[in-house]
């Protein structure tokens, strides 16, 4: 990458943009609810499981100037769902800062593996085993969303219970690929703590991005 624009992507004035698209939030507590999404990329969390694994590599996504994701996603509607990849590897500031002076409510989808940036009316942390959330976020969780791909994640999802406030909307959503093994699971898992909701990729049942 040109110094002149790394430098811009490290201050938040560019971002390297992977895809945007109006859609219906599929997850969590904003299920159901049209949502225009911009997907950052660039994530070294490596779930090995993940579902934008396409994501990873920042380079293969160009640098798009944050003025322009911004002035593009309020077009399509007031609620913009910042996701990736791993949007908190850049600063965020300018981001949600356009979106906001816009109108537009900030939502962000993130494992927490880097410091939260920004200014967000709605954040989804989904914690990874392998990159834990940094312990700033925890408190400022609205949503904890626990992705289950074998039963020892009932344990970690307890654990990171612990951390978030008491406002805080606990979801144990299944990994797509053991849906069938793990939705059994966590049906009985959550009328047994009921302190849990179940959250699906309702998007994907729907056959919508
Ligand atoms: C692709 S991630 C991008 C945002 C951020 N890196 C994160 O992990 O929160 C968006 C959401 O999808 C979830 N997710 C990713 N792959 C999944 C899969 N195979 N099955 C279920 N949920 C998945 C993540 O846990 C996260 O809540
Ligand atoms: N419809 C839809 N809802 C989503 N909720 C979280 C998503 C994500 O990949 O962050 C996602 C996604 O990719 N599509
Ligand atoms: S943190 Fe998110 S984007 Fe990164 S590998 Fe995990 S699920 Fe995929
Ligand atoms: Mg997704």
């Amino acid at each position: 990458m040109q110094k002149s624009v790394e430098k811009l992507v490290n201050e938040g004035k560019m971002l390297p943009l992977m895809e945007e698209f109006y859609t219906i939030q599929g997850e969590g507590y904003h299920k159901g609810t049209a949502a225009y999404f911009v997907r950052i990329g660039g994530c070294d969390v490596g779930c090995h499981w993940c579902d934008v694994k396409e994501s990873w590599n920042a380079e293969l996504h160009p640098p798009t100037e944050t003025d322009v994701i911004v002035e593009n996603a309020v077009k399509y509607s007031d609620v913009v769902v910042v996701t990736g990849g791993e949007p908190l590897t850049w600063d965020m500031t300018l981001l949600t800062k356009g979106l906001k002076d816009k109108g537009a409510k900030t939502h962000i989808e993130t494992s927490g593996a880097y410091p939260l940036t920004g200014d967000w009316d709605w954040i989804c942390l989904s914690p990874k085993k392998v990159k834990l959330p940094t312990q700033d976020i925890y408190p400022k969780a609205d949503e904890l969303k626990c992705i289950v791909y074998n039963k020892s994640d009932f344990a970690f999802a307890e654990e990171q219970a612990k951390q978030v406030s008491s406002e805080c909307v606990l979801y144990l959503q299944p990994e797509w690929s053991v849906r069938d093994k793990v939705i059994p699971m966590i049906v009985d898992y959550v009328m047994k703590n009921p302190k849990w909701k179940v959250s699906l990729q309702t998007h994907k049942y729907l056959n919508i991005p």
